[in-house]
């Protein structure tokens, strides 16, 4: 998304010539001559962006500046003031604008500031969108279980290393974004906790991405940006499913692991970062370096620290303890009072093999939270199969009432094998004949009711 900006200015020359400037610049422009238009304009849509100057002809920008603030406490402002009137700047970011600039304005300095508050602006969002895609699910139940118990003390020593790689390995939905998670807290780092799919981006989008570009290393690369092992400095960078890293990038990521240093897309300077880098696959990487498709140095390098985190099956102690932590999660999000487990459920619980792991868990509650209306769960789902289906069945598959959009069936599709497959992905991916980033993107388009 573009970002949107008002231009408040009476001046008619400076300010279309500074919206097609600006519009040129990839922002989203809109123009207002007075405090009246301006109000009639936010009220129409909230701007990511507002250029304001003080001299208008209903009245005084600085002195609307507190009522805008209240209105739109995010909207980041830049305050116009007239030439040498360092008081009513003061005043200004005093009163919240994010910067000024003095009359005459450039426009190549109105370009460059509006250029850098947009960024700061797209950083922002993208670290809220991190975190909370991260909230709510990194909420880590006790366990009890000998294995997982042993993986955790080993998390413990390896947060008081300080920045070899750590390699998480676990079948699907075993818990290793939430392991990195906890190891993140575990350190105590100002940093941030920052985490991508390996997967799920196209090669040049996935480097930009990781390593940031720099204005104009491609077409649409308006802007500088960061990449997020940059915004991960002095925290973690978590790579999920690495084992899908294009071959390029892992070279890229060796030399970054090796020396701490990296190059933005385009860009000259070496920079450096302090982000520890844990990475997780339940792919087997020997294989895969023996398919050439891995590099073996980086395989070495990142397994300085190799930890296993157990599929559920090898820790039964945990399943109870898991499944009432996550029954009483989902009532939360779902605004219901938690439903306790009938004796027959409980044990249901513990025989199950759960071959997709804790999101199969997962899965299974919160189906059974919408669709058993009873005092009690009694999880019959788990009694039918004895174990998840081995394979797909297409004739499960039905749509019901008027014919429905193609696109709509597919998307419905791809859900149903996937639940089918007890959440495994990449499982669900190989049955439909998707690659696994074509399929993750025809999930995201279809997301799960949670
Ligand atoms: N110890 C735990 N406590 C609470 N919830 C957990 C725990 N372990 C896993 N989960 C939940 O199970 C689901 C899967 O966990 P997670 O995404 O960490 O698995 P994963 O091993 O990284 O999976 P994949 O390899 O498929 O990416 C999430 O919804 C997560 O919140």
């Amino acid at each position: 998304m573009s970002t949107s900006l008002l231009l408040v200015d009476d001046d008619r020359t400076f300010s279309s010539l500074a919206a097609s400037m600006l519009s040129q610049e990839g922002f989203r422009v809109r123009v207002a001559r007075s405090l009246h238009e301006t109000r009639v304009a936010l009220a129409a849509e909230a701007p990511d962006l507002v250029v304001l100057d003080r001299r208008l002809p209903d009245g005084d920008g600085l002195v609307f500046l507190p009522e805008l603030r209240a209105q739109l406490p995010t909207t980041v402002v830049l305050m116009v003031t007239a030439h040498g009137d360092i008081e009513s700047a003061v005043e200004a970011i005093r009163a919240g604008a994010r910067d000024y600039l003095s009359k005459p304005v450039e426009i190549d300095d109105l370009v460059m500031r509006a250029r850098r508050a947009a960024s700061d602006l797209q950083l922002q969002e993208r670290l809220r969108q991190a975190e909370s895609v991260l909230e709510g699910r990194h909420r880590m139940a006790e366990s009890r279980s000998p294995a997982m118990q042993r993986t955790l003390q080993m998390l413990e020593r390896i947060a008081t290393t300080p920045r070899s790689p750590v390699l998480l390995l676990g079948e699907t939905g075993t818990g290793k974004a939430v392991l990195a998670r906890h190891l993140h807290a575990l350190r105590q780092k100002q940093g941030a906790f920052v985490q991508i799919n390996c997967a799920a981006l196209p090669d040049t989008m996935m480097e930009s991405e990781l390593f940031g570009h720099e204005r104009g290393a491609f077409t649409d690369a308006k802007t500088a940006r960061r990449g997020l092992v940059e915004l991960a400095s002095d925290g973690l960078l978590f790579l999920d499913e690495v084992g899908e890293l294009p071959l390029a990038l892992q070279a890229k990521l060796l030399t970054f692991l090796d020396k701490g240093a990296f190059r933005r897309l385009g860009g000259m300077t070496e920079l450096t970062s302090t982000a520890r880098i844990v990475a997780a696959t339940n792919k087997d990487l020997e294989a895969e370096v023996t398919a050439g498709r891995f590099r073996e140095d980086l395989l070495f390098r990142l397994s300085v620290f190799r930890v296993d985190v157990p599929p559920l099956r090898e820790r039964r102690e945990d399943v109870l303890p898991l499944a009432r932590t996550l029954v009483q999660e989902l009532c939360s999000e779902l605004g219901r009072r938690p439903v306790p487990f009938s004796p027959a459920a409980e044990e249901r619980l513990v025989s199950y093999p759960f071959p997709g792991n804790v999101r199969e868990l997962r899965n299974v509650l919160e189906r059974a939270l919408v669709l058993e209306l009873g005092p009690a769960l009694e999880l019959q789902s788990l009694a039918k199969g004895g174990g998840a289906p081995a394979a797909v069945d297409p004739n499960a598959f039905s749509v019901s009432g008027p014919p429905r959009p193609l696109d709509e069936v597919e998307r419905l599709y791809v859900r149903h094998v996937l639940e089918q497959l007890g959440g495994r992905r990449m499982e669900a991916a190989r049955a439909l004949g998707l690659s696994y980033p074509t399929f993750l993107r025809r999930l995201e388009e279809n997301p799960p009711s949670e």
